[in-house]
């Protein structure tokens, strides 16, 4: 019996290429009989040779069963090691990310547009990642953790936002937020455009890769959307009329509950649907969009993630998505009546923001997450309430404009009293270039990590793949089986294999061999020629990698377009009821049952791939929302 976790005996165990093999020995047609004959460079071999061909069931089927106990026991190992592989990447990510600092600010400056009439090009000036902004005669200079120039691409942003996201992945609470004044880029930045899509629409299909790269680990996702406007939060994806806040729905504004571990839920918010749901929630979301007004939308991705198997319990990460809303002064705008008070609003719960973000970086007290609902709401994604293990990610948005000058520099100071919250951000040049090797260091250990896990998921992959066969090779001459359990195959499918109609026509009918009397047995050369037959039928049917569940679980809008059918049925049965690890290794029998016909569905790509349609992942939000620019 092999005992998880015990090493010598996973260590002991013949390769997966030796099994492999064996395995093809087993069905070889220049093995005697089928049969494999013992061989003095495989002394190991748990397989031997036979002469007396009554003996020939039995020792065959000791074979295959030893086969099978060390491939079970190879994959548990190889699992093992892919876990212990996986923990050191985490734990390599989670340092650079510590050294980097787990609340870092970027700072993006938008392009000039058309309609800026006056460009005046030494006004912002960026120096890798130094920023001087000219302003009435002096020049400022600010520092971040990177800056964006105005001809930085949507990927050059994403590239440095991705590590990030890896982190929501492995367990970690993210919050990356979008900060600027009015017509600087947020929405640009966090959702983009069709052709350009922005940070959220490729979070989504990142994450989605990524777990469907993961065969060890089972990913769940939600999806919600959230607005808070005027101090009261509503969610984006109810159905009318319950978001609609200012109509005086009691419904609308949702309660922000903390629970003893500090972790945040918003009670009564967010339908759960999943992705054959999004027309209808698409829906919602248009509806809601004559509803013009100025508030902060948070998307929400929550990613549940377990270790595979029934014993890893679900762990949970969030991961916010916030656009913050615009920061102007309102004096400046000249704004009246309901945009005022909107204005009002956005400003005071960014005041709270930076009160919180003050609070954490003094990382003693009390912090006054209380004050706003957003800080409510990003409680457990924003620092300190339940230890380092969040991160969080500032985008600050500026204008090149000149006449802009004064709000940028506001924008510019917010985001340095938040990027104060590491202590050790301004370091003498020796200490940052310290700093610097060490990341790289790290990074390369991730890396090493990486490829190692990598390979160690090919090699999971081959041996399940191989016990799947040996299994059905097994199950198909020894188990025992009733008339009823005759697994007929299709008469064209035995036309194509074997290229006659009498054989094709008959059902292929099996018996234990074991139970019947010896002159009722198979002869070794019938066994030979129904084991030809069954090679050829096993490798038309290709065998299928074991599903490794990714299921979806979404409120929002977002449409997921999946690049394999035979996946998308896969998913549908895991989401109605997650397999077993058994039916792991028959998933074409999963996708069988689970539509109700027989299977012709093509073999399961090696890379699955989830995608997601950039077209159809765009929130339609823009227009929910009024610029300030445009009613000045
Ligand atoms: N990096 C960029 N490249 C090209 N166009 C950009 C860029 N950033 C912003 N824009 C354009 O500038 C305009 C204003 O951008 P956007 O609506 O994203 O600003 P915002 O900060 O979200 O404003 P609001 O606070 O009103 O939501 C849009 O037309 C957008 O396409």
């Amino acid at each position: 019996m092999l005992v998880l976790g015990d090493q010598d005996q996973i260590s002991s165990m013949p390769t997966v290429e030796k099994l492999t093999e064996e395995v093809a020995m087993v069905s070889s047609p220049d093995s005697f009989d089928g049969l494999p004959m013992a061989s003095p460079e495989s002394p190991s071999s748990t397989l031997v040779s036979f002469t007396d061909v009554n003996v020939v069931p039995e020792q065959q089927q000791k074979g295959l069963e030893q086969t099978i106990l060390h491939l079970e026991g190879e994959v548990i190992g190889l699992r093992l090691k892919k876990r212990s592989l996986d923990a050191k990447r985490r734990e390599a990510l989670n340092k650079i990310l510590d050294v980097k600092g787990s609340t870092r600010v970027f700072c993006r400056v938008r392009p000039f547009l058309i309609a800026d009439k006056r460009r005046n090009h030494e006004v912002i000036c960026v120096r890798s990642e130094k920023l001087v902004v000219s302003f009435g005669g002096s020049k400022k200079e600010f520092g971040f953790d990177k800056v964006f120039p105005q001809n930085a691409s949507q990927e050059d942003v994403f590239m440095e936002v991705e590590p990030i996201l890896r982190s929501a992945l492995d367990g970690h609470n993210v919050c990356i937020m979008a900060y600027g004044q009015t017509g600087t880029g947020k929405t640009f930045t966090m959702e983009g455009t069709n052709n350009l899509p922005g940070i959220v629409p490729r979070t989504l299909k990142e994450l989605f890769d990524q777990a469907s790269t993961d065969s060890s680990n089972e990913f769940t996702f939600t999806l919600s959307m959230l607005e808070v406007y005027m101090g009261s939060v509503r969610d984006l994806l109810a159905p009318k009329p319950s978001n609609r806040i200012h109509h005086g729905s009691s419904k609308c504004n949702l309660n922000i509950q903390t629970d003893p571990n500090g972790c945040v839920e918003i009670e009564g918010s967010l339908m759960l649907v999943y992705p054959i749901s999004h027309k209808q929630v698409d829906g919602t979301i248009k509806e809601s969009e004559p509803d013009l007004h100025r508030g902060q939308i948070l998307t929400r991705i929550t990613v549940g993630r377990s270790g595979g198997s029934e014993e890893c319990m679900e762990e949970f990460s969030k991961l916010w998505l916030v656009d913050l809303g615009g920061s102007e002064r309102l004096l400046k705008t000249g704004a009246t009546g309901q945009t005022l008070d909107e204005g009002k609003a956005i400003n005071l719960s960014l005041s709270a923001l930076g009160d919180v973000i003050a609070a954490l970086k003094r990382k003693r007290g009390h912090v006054p997450y209380r004050n706003s609902k957003l800080t409510q709401i990003l409680r457990d994604s924003l620092g300190s309430a339940f230890g380092d293990d969040s991160k969080a990610l500032m985008l600050v948005h500026i204008s090149p404009c000149e006449e802009d000058s004064g709000e940028t520099t506001c924008s510019l100071n917010f985001a340095k009293r938040v990027r104060a919250i590491e202590s050790n951000k301004e370091l003498p040049e020796d200490s940052r270039k310290q700093r610097e090797r060490r990341i790289l260091e790290v990074e390369k250990e991730m890396r090493e990590a990486e490829e190692e896990c990598q390979k160690v998921r090919n090699q999971i992959h081959k041996a399940e793949l191989l016990l799947h066969e040996t299994k059905k090779l097994f199950e198909g001459r020894y188990r025992p089986q009733n008339d009823n359990d005759m697994i007929s195959v299709k008469p064209e499918e035995c036309k194509k294999v074997l290229g006659t109609h009498q054989t094709a026509e008959k059902p292929i009918k099996r018996n234990s061999s074991s139970s019947l009397p010896r002159f009722m047995t198979s002869t070794a050369a019938s066994r030979h020629r129904h084991g030809a037959v069954e090679e050829e039928i096993n490798s038309r049917v290709k065998p299928l990698r074991p599903l490794h569940r990714v299921s979806f679980q979404f409120s929002g809008s977002q449409s997921i377009s999946y690049s394999d059918a035979h996946f998308r049925t896969s998913l549908q049965c895991s989401i109605k009821k997650p397999p077993h690890d058994g039916e792991a290794n028959e998933p074409m029998r999963d996708a069988t049952n689970c539509n109700g016909s027989d299977s012709k569905t093509p073999s399961m790509p090696r890379n699955k791939r989830v995608t997601t349609s950039y077209s159809n992942l765009k929130v339609a939000l823009p227009r929910h929302r009024r610029r300030m620019s445009d009613l000045i």
